[in-house]
């Protein structure tokens, strides 16, 4: 599997205080690396620094050979790399169709998007990702009537209009039902046909259900990283975080 992403020795400071401390990870094409670990271990701010919404201070982020490190974050969007926020970031009194039009690659503004002729390139587009999201009936909704999860899935379409070759998700299944979670995992596998995925999470059950490789952060480093079997049955890892999620599990 060749390599996309390429970061070695990533550290990033907010005022002093090192939150990343010398990270390194690669990430195949078409591969989905599960990011997990305790509060504040960084993994946000991983994120963060791949896409220049936190500076890095040193160390190096290259993308399909370029180093992209403290770019534009629009430029390393149009590079090919989308980023979905753990809020859901849409436009409510919109239509899912609608939200997608606006999120589509060379959209100018919402009022250009929506009276601009629509295209029959712009309508395949369109309907294949409503149909990766599984949206399809409810492409002329207002997003204000989907539920939370529906919601979630909107914003990763949106994120999937602009073709991009990295998905960066943060939490996607926060706040959602077990069943939107589980659909939410399939959403997942279905995009590394096209997509290679970075995704943050916590729930243990959906780590298993889309992990392929899981890297585990502590404190602004990596502690483990392995298949999920692996991290689980890693000592450090039950220590610092797996006993901890269990404990709460059990509370
Ligand atoms: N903008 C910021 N300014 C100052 N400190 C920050 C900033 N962003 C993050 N931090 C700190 O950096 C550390 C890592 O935060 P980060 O949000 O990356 O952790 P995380 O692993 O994503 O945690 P969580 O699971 O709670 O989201 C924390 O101690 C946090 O308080």
């Amino acid at each position: 599997m060749a390599t996309i992403l390429s970061i070695k020795d990533l550290q990033v400071e907010f005022s002093g205080f090192k939150a990343l401390k010398g990270v390194n990870l690669e990430v195949g094409d078409r591969e989905i690396v599960t990011i997990i670990g305790p509060n504040g271990a960084g993994k946000s701010t991983l994120l963060d620094a791949i896409v220049s919404k936190s500076a890095v201070a040193s160390g190096t982020i290259e993308y399909q050979g370029k180093d992209i490190t403290n770019r534009f974050p629009s430029e390393i969007a149009r590079m090919g790399i989308g980023r979905k926020f753990q809020n859901p970031n849409v436009y409510n009194e919109l239509t899912v169709f609608e939200n997608l039009l606006l999120a589509l690659k060379g959209s100018h503004g919402i009022l250009a998007s929506i009276t601009s002729k629509l295209t029959t390139m712009k309508r395949h587009k369109i309907t294949s990702v409503l149909e990766r999201i599984g949206l399809t009936e409810y492409a002329e909704t207002p997003v204000s009537s989907l539920s939370h999860g529906q919601k979630q899935w909107v914003e990763i379409g949106m994120v999937l209009a602009q073709d991009p070759s990295v998905v960066l998700l943060d939490e996607p299944t926060a706040g959602m039902t077990p069943e939107e979670t589980y659909a939410t995992g399939e959403i997942i596998k279905l995009m590394s046909e096209f997509h290679a995925v970075v995704v943050i999470e916590h729930d243990m059950e959906f780590v298993k259900q889309i992990a392929q490789r899981v890297v585990v952060l502590h404190q602004g480093q990596t502690l483990a990283e392995g298949s999920v079997q692996e991290v689980q049955n890693n000592p450090k890892v039950v220590e610092v975080y797996l006993g901890r999620e269990q404990i709460d599990v059990a509370a």
